[in-house]
């Protein structure tokens, strides 16, 4: 499927639907329905239940080990529920593999950047391509207009094994973009990045929805990029939910400031607020 773009990249190649249950057009809603992770004692996520829409952007907020990565390792099949399910497109995902989730227009970025370092990064992005089936002329063309839209076409050329760690980062949703994702979900991409090159990622992001028709879920501990970027904030402490809402709301509730803007957080609210 070819679909046109109003922004940067005129065009990109959706993979066939393949997955399970899966109808056209592509999901409106990915859902977590009051779902649990338990690694042996340890429950790593409690009852949680979040909703992603096409053409909307959440943030995924908490504390080290408040269970963001394993609730999006659920929501892209690197995981399974011990209880509770994944929806998309109101279907349940269940006995769905990555590669399902994949196919059927779900993709992530990692927190590492699995790049292969001994290829250039435009190399990395045209095997994601290679993945689809797509020629290589194609993929190399579709990879050198995600670049450029990343504002990283000045890197072409370089190995992946010579990258900074932030450009790293932005490689990495270039090939998670190739996919043509109907929901992205990215783990923390502004990790190690300056005031400057988080502000610069966050207009990226933001154009995401409109310009790839897909829905973002953003991880991330930096709290000037997530309160920036996302219309809804979903917050999680210890595996379970304590608040949804609004960048506004989010930081003036009570328990998300006792549980997690009060520490790592708060210093950075307060930059935030001395910067605007
Ligand atoms: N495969 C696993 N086996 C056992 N325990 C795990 C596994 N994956 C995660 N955990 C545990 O589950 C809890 C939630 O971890 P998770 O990585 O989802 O948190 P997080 O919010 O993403 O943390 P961070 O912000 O540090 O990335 C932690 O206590 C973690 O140690």
């Amino acid at each position: 499927m070819i679909t046109a773009y109003a922004g940067g990249v005129e065009m990109i190649t959706r993979p066939s639907r393949t997955a399970p249950g899966v109808d056209q057009p592509l999901a409106a809603s990915l859902r977590a329905e009051n779902i649990s992770v338990r690694f042996g004692g340890l429950a790593a996520i409690s009852e949680v239940t979040l909703a992603l829409e096409r053409g909307h952007i959440l943030g995924l907020i908490g504390p080290n080990g408040a269970g963001k990565t394993t609730l999006v390792n659920c929501l892209t099949g690197f995981q399974a529920p011990t209880h509770g399910r994944v929806l998309l497109a109101d279907a349940p995902t269940l006995g769905w593999t990555a590669e399902h989730f994949r196919r059927a227009g779900v993709a992530r970025t990692f927190q590492a950047g699995r790049l292969f370092k001994a290829l250039s990064v435009v190399e990395n992005i045209e095997v994601t391509g290679a993945g689809l089936g797509l020629s290589r002329r194609r993929a190399r063309s579709l990879a050198l207009e995600l670049l450029a839209w990343l504002k990283l076409d000045d890197k072409a050329e370089t190995l992946a094994g010579a990258l900074a760690y932030t450009d790293e980062r932005r490689v990495g949703i270039a090939r998670a973009l190739l996919l043509g994702p109907a929901f992205l979900l990215l783990d923390e991409p502004a990790a190690g990045m300056s005031d400057a090159e988080s502000d610069e990622l966050s207009s990226l992001v933001k154009a995401i929805p409109k310009t790839f028709e897909c829905g973002v879920l953003l991880i991330e501990h930096n709290m000037r990029m997530v309160m920036d970027t996302c219309e809804m904030i979903h917050v999680l402490d210890s595996g379970r939910t304590i608040a949804e809402g609004t960048p506004a709301q989010i930081q003036k509730n009570k328990a998300v400031i006792a549980s997690y803007l009060g520490g790592e957080g708060e210093k950075q609210l307060e930059i935030m607020e001395e910067g605007h």
